[in-house]
């Protein structure tokens, strides 16, 4: 297919992720590579309502590539939700000769570019950004090893004062509808329990985990909540087992943002980087509405409306693993 496309505006959307950097210097790289010009759009899609835009080139995003959050800043655009801010952004669009985009987000920024298509037949293509894990059509999320790796030195401390005191350690990490962090924090942590909002879980079987973990000779445990998981949140549920337990020594520790930030790992600046390309080359290729991934590390790509309805599922074997380990 012949190449119509010649200037790509790039924008990083919804809640930041270590790696994102990654992937915007990839994406300006290959524009230089192709003979393309890139333009970055700052905040999300606030930059293109507001015409806050920048030339990108090579040198531009110089030193980068180790950088957490994004240098382009990141935002949750209410006026892009509204016909009458989209029609501001095309408009600002094609003042500034834009032919595509390339959106590195989650679910609800490829929601958005998808909208924005449909209205305006503006040319896209997603990269999947968030900590979360949780887009479908990707073995893995720009930013989740990071966060993970994360996770697992801030328990590994928090598990010195554990069995230091003989104390019950509840720690929420971050997941607003996913578990996958939780789970594989938790395995690799060392955790009694995990709960997650994909099963369903109950305050009978957390005591009933402790007090095997207790009467198995423990006198320390980790629990990992996930955030979204679904029994009232994680100081609701220390409160419970307390109630049950006044004898457990409990804390409770919601490690938060900080999930969210630092250097990316070798294996999200890869990542980030196969995917940036991907995404040029795709759209050079004429492809749109679709979001570059990686499956059994190939890059694939797959239609944005997959990528948002559908759902990767919790991997049974894993939960097994958690189980076992808990003995
Ligand atoms: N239905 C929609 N219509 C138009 N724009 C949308 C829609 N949903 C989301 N967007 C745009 O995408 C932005 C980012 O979406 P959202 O806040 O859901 O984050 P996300 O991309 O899912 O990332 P994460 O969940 O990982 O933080 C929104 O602030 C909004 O500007
Ligand atoms: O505080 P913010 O930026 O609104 O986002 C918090 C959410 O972002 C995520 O980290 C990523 O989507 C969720 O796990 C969390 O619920
Ligand atoms: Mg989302």
């Amino acid at each position: 297919m012949a190449n119509k496309v010649k200037r790509i505006g790039v924008l990083t959307s919804g809640g930041d992720a270590p790696g994102m950097n990654a992937a915007l210097r990839a994406v300006v790289r290959a524009c230089k590579y192709y003979d393309l010009q890139s333009v970055g759009i700052r905040q999300g899609y606030e930059g293109l309502i507001n015409s806050d835009m920048i030339e990108l080139g090579p040198r531009s995003v110089k030193n980068i590539i180790n950088q957490g959050g994004t240098v382009l800043k990141t935002a949750r655009s209410a006026e892009f939700r509204t016909p009458e801010g989209r029609l501001k952004a095309y408009k600002h669009l094609k003042d500034n000769n834009i032919d595509a985009l390339v959106v590195i987000g989650g679910d609800g920024s490829f929601t958005g570019a998808n909208i924005f298509h449909k209205e305006f037949g503006v040319p896209f293509i997603g990269i999947p950004g968030t900590i979360d894990n949780d887009i479908f059509g990707t073995d893995f999320t720009i930013g989740y090893d990071t966060a993970l790796n994360t996770v697992i030195e801030a328990v590994d401390k928090l598990r010195d004062t554990a069995t230091s005191h003989d104390r019950v350690f509840f720690v929420e990490v971050m997941g607003r509808d996913a578990g996958f962090i939780a789970l594989n924090t938790g395995i690799a942590s060392g955790a009694q329990d995990i709960l997650i909002p994909e099963q369903r879980d109950s305050v009978q079987e957390l005591c009933e985990s402790l007090e095997r973990s207790e009467k198995s000779g423990k006198k320390s445990s980790i629990v990992i909540v996930a955030e979204g998981e679904k029994l009232g949140g994680v100081y609701e549920l220390a409160k419970q087992v307390q109630q049950k337990h006044p004898e457990y020594d409990i804390r409770v520790t919601v490690l938060g943002h900080i999930q969210r930030g630092g250097s990316p790992t070798c294996h999200d600046r890869v990542l980030a980087s196969r995917l940036g390309i991907a995404a040029v080359e795709g759209l050079i290729e004429g492809k749109t509405n679709l979001m570059a991934g990686i499956r059994s590390n190939k890059v694939v790509f797959t239609p944005i409306d997959e990528a948002i309805k559908k759902h990767n599922e919790i991997d049974t074997e894993l939960i097994k693993v958690a189980n076992i380990l808990a003995i």
